[in-house]
Formats: structure tokens, sequence, C-alpha cells
């Protein structure tokens, strides 16, 4: 299965262009207005309408009512809603029931026992995505540009798709798969100059990066080939 990367926080129709070029697989766009990638839903009609229903869009939303989740619902008309809060799995399920949209809930991991809460969402949830746990003082639960020890999520065997996130970048992310064979990937400050304010260029050289890390991952080694080579020769 190809890698999904996912380019979240774009508030820019520069940026966004440039994620759809570039070839990400999900848009993120976030709705918490403490954060400096907060959309409204006016600028969220006016990017939802730019995608066009090539790639996904993801709602992010950090505990949200029905009714913010409604607002959100009408304006981007998401594919996916991703959920960064401390919703509890009878949340999660309310949610993807009530709004008929797969839901990605984000976990904080820190430490192993942060992997506990793993079984009891992926019962609910379509998709994890997991992110560094935030310091106590933070204003917000992501989007802090933050890694994490990546060891932690090696031999996962999870039955439901996953993203890695947290401090990603065109220079690190190589190694995050290396380390932790995600099946996804998702970034949003390594993508940027200052918090909320996206480089097209890193957004690109994010994308590749990626790309040619899952491709170097899912080739096979270069003895194997060698090896395959000796047992059938060419006639
Ligand atoms: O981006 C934000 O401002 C944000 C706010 C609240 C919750 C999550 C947020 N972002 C998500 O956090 C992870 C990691 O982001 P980063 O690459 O470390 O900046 C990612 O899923 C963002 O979409």
């Amino acid at each position: 299965m190809a890698l999904t990367v996912k380019i979240c926080g774009l508030s820019t129709p520069e940026a966004l262009d440039a994620s759809l070029e570039s070839g990400a697989d999900m848009v993120g766009f976030v709705f918490f207005p403490p954060s400096p990638r907060h959309i409204g839903p006016q600028l969220a009609r006016s990017l939802a309408a730019r995608v066009k229903g090539r790639v996904a869009k993801v709602a992010l939303t950090v505990n949200a009512t029905n009714e913010t989740l409604a607002m959100i619902v009408e304006a981007l008309k998401p594919d996916i809603l991703q959920l960064h809060g401390k919703e509890t799995p009878e949340r999660v399920a309310v949610i993807r029931s009530r709004f008929g949209i797969p839901v990605m809930k984000a976990l904080p991991i820190g430490e192993r026992a942060d992997l506990s809460p793993i079984r009891e969402y992926a019962a609910v949830a379509d998709r994890l995505l997991f992110d560094a746990r935030p310091p106590e003082t933070a204003t917000r639960p992501g989007g802090l540009g933050q890694t994490f020890d990546w060891t932690l999520l090696k031999g996962l065997g999870l039955k439901i798709p996953y993203m890695l996130s947290g401090g990603l970048d065109a220079e690190n992310v190589a190694e995050a798969l290396r380390v932790t064979r995600a099946p996804g990937v998702d970034v949003s400050s390594g993508v940027e100059r200052s918090p909320g304010i996206k480089d097209v260029g890193k957004i690109r050289a994010f994308i590749r990066a990626a790309r040619a890390a899952d491709a170097a991952l899912s080739s096979p080694p270069l003895e194997l080939g060698a090896a395959q080579a000796a047992r059938s020769p060419s006639k």
C-alpha cells in the first residue's frame, strides 16, 4: 500500500495548491481558535472549492461540540474528521454515527503507557494518528513541531490505518518511516516558515522526501535482486 501523506494547517490558496500539485493525499484544515492555523467557515468554503474532490479534506477539531462540528461539516464538507482533543471512545463513536463521516482519532504519545488506549479507540475510529504528547503548559494539543520516541510504535500490529505526526519535516521523515513503518505521515510545523505560515518549498520537499523514503523501503534489497537473477538467468 502506498504511503498516505497529509499536509495539515492549510490556510492559503498558494499552500493548498502546492500540496495538491506535489501529490498530497490529504489536506488538513484546523478549526481551533487558539491555533495560528485556525480558519473560519468562509475561508473553509473557498479553500474546499479549490480541492475539487482530488484528495481527502480533513477537518481538525479539538473537543468540538455537535453545533461546531455541524458548522464545519456544512462549510468544508470534509471527507475525514480529525479529533485531536480528549474525546472519549464513546464520543468518537457518537460523532462518527451522527455525522456519517470517517473519523481519525489523534492520540498523544510520550511513553509506553500512552499506547494502552489504542485498542479501545481502534474499535470506534476509522484511523488513528499518533502525535507527541504536548507539555502541560501548551496552549494547543498539537501542531507544536515536537517529535516523540518513534520506537514506541514498532510492531503495533494495528488492524486499522494510522498516521505518524509530531515534528516531522523533510529531513527526518525518512528516518521516522524507517523506524515505524507507518502507513501514513502528517505534517504541519515542519512545512512552515513560522507558526501558521506555510512555506511552499518545504511542502514540496516534504512530500518528495516522504515518497522517496517510502519507495526505498518498499523496494527489495539489492542482494535479493541479484540472487533472483542468478537463479533465473536470461537466455
Ligand atoms: O496545527 C495546529 O495548530 C493544531 C492545533 C490543535 C491540535 C492539533 C494541531 N495540529 C496537528 O498536530 C499534529 C502535529 O503537528 P506538527 O507537524 O508537529 O506541527 C498534526 O497532526 C497537526 O495536524
